[in-house]
């Protein structure tokens, strides 16, 4: 492990500019469609995450040819081989990522049959995968759980069906769809998740020959054709990203300009960022030197140099602030004068890691009760899933240990904006979604090294 750790000197503002790329959960579930057509498909501004190596390894132990194509990032995938794997080699991703579920409707339509690995990803929750397994039964996908994974099967071919969500979930929305575009007949899907990453995924499968109509209230319909094409697809850059380096610049009082970072898939972030303090610069259009197609401008984020105002928030689905965003904001909101409050309504368990920023000197204290919102989900239930940040409060180095995504950057945000030197343990898990961190950190002027 000791490759795995990083010795982190805070107290330095980050100053300078990072790129963000293709969106970590657009890009993953754009290389699952490539299975769906009949001709190879071409994505643009891929990140080295470990997420795209899984998804990659996948595709390839199913007969897709994966290759780079001429620019940084372009990846291409040539699904005229789809062939089927073992359990064993495909159980080799067992616990990597969320992203294997997804393969079902694919596998089915191109081989009749399917086998999916235990699924990892982060762990903020016990993260179920109920209503992905009852659409698909809808579908007419005969799904048989087993120790080693889950095989699937579909006798008698897969048929549009009318399936309402119980939560807007962004994985079962993507499984429907994924699922449906082929399936004979139309296929109705109610209380859908419509988060900026799915809409994204709706562009790639109708370039590939898909009907899909997105009406108001959630609720899309699919058409199922006969065959789909390949893409050609830039994907839309990725926004959680883009907000944990603004959430960097708030909590280092620093000065950091997101390359790529679109304002239209962050506008609630945005808001919550100016009701801190922190302040913001939409820019349309790339500085003179910067030249990268078909991606323009970029968000500059920094501190006022004033005090930070604290508030309260709320978690949700899309429009709403995204979880995802939740975790690096929380270490700014340490560094704002009074109490915030952050109720998370989307994961039961995703407030452990302020245990670490407790032993650095923060004081969050977290509850059962929904507090400052909406009753959701988990109220009156046994999850501490709000908390209450009381500001500010001088962060000091501690010895951390990375317990998933989100929480590691936030464990990295809140030792970079600490006195003293912190040891920050299992950094790599950070590799699943932020591709080339640590070189990143160096060129905003991070003191970090490898121990
Ligand atoms: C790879 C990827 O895109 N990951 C994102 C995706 O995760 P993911 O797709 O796994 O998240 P979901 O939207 O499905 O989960 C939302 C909620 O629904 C619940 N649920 C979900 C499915 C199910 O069958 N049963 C069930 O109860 C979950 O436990 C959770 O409480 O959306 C989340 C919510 O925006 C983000 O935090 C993740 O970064
Ligand atoms: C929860 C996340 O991802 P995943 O669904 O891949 O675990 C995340 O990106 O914050």
């Amino acid at each position: 492990m000791t490759d795995d750790v990083l010795a982190v000197h805070g107290g330095t503002p980050l100053n300078g500019r990072v790129r963000v790329r293709g969106a970590k959960n657009l890009v993953s579930k754009a290389m699952v469609a490539s299975l769906l057509g009949d001709s190879p498909s071409t994505l643009y501004d891929v990140p080295a995450i470990r997420d795209v190596e899984v998804v990659t390894g996948l595709l390839e132990l199913h007969g897709v040819r994966v290759s780079r194509g001429e620019s940084d990032g372009e990846l291409i995938f040539d699904p005229s081989n789809v062939e089927s794997a073992s359990t064993d080699e495909i159980n080799v991703h067992a616990g990597s990522s969320r992203i294997p579920i997804l393969f079902c409707g694919p596998l089915l339509h191109r081989l009749g049959h399917a086998f999916i690995p235990d699924l990892g990803g982060c762990h903020i929750g016990p993260r179920p995968i109920d209503f992905h397994i009852q659409a698909l039964r809808q579908f007419g996908a005969i799904v048989d759980k087993a120790p080693e994974g889950m095989h699937l099967t579909a006798p008698n071919g897969l048929h549009g069906t009318k399936f309402e969500l119980p939560y807007p979930s962004v994985g079962a929305t993507e499984q429907v769809l994924l699922t449906a575009v082929l399936a004979e007949g139309v296929t109705e899907l109610r209380n859908a998740a419509v988060e900026p990453e799915i809409m994204d995924l709706i562009c790639v499968l109708q370039k590939m020959g898909a009907i899909i109509t997105v009406h108001t209230d959630r609720v899309i319909e699919i058409k199922g054709v006969k065959r789909l094409g390949g893409y050609s697809h830039r994907p839309i850059p990725d926004r959680i990203e883009a907000a944990s380096w603004a959430a960097a610049a708030l909590a280092t009082r620093g000065d950091i300009t997101v390359l790529g970072a679109q304002q239209a898939d962050m506008g609630t972030f945005l808001n919550v960022f100016r009701s801190i303090g922190g302040q913001f610069e939409v820019t349309d259009t790339l500085p003179p030197n910067e030249t990268r197609p078909g991606r323009e401008g970029g968000i500059r984020f920094w501190h006022p140099g004033t005090e930070l105002t604290a508030v309260a928030l709320e978690t949700d689905v899309h429009p709403g602030f995204a979880t995802d965003w939740q975790q690096p904001l929380v270490v700014a909101l340490t560094q704002a004068r009074g109490i915030s409050i952050v109720h998370e309504t989307v994961y039961e368990q995703r407030l452990g890691y302020t245990e670490a920023l407790n032993s650095m000197g923060a004081t969050i204290q977290t509850y059962r009760d929904c507090l400052g919102g909406t009753p959701c989900r988990f109220g009156r239930r046994n999850f501490h899933h709000s908390a209450v940040i009381a500001g500010p409060s001088k962060l000091h180095a501690a010895d951390l240990v990375i317990p998933d995504l989100r929480a590691g950057f936030s464990h990295l945000i809140a030792a970079l904006a600490a006195e003293g030197t912190s040891r920050v343990y299992g950094v790599n898990l950070i590799k699943r979604g932020y591709e080339n961190f640590e070189t990143k950190l160096a060129e905003l002027g991070a003191n970090v090294e490898r121990v």
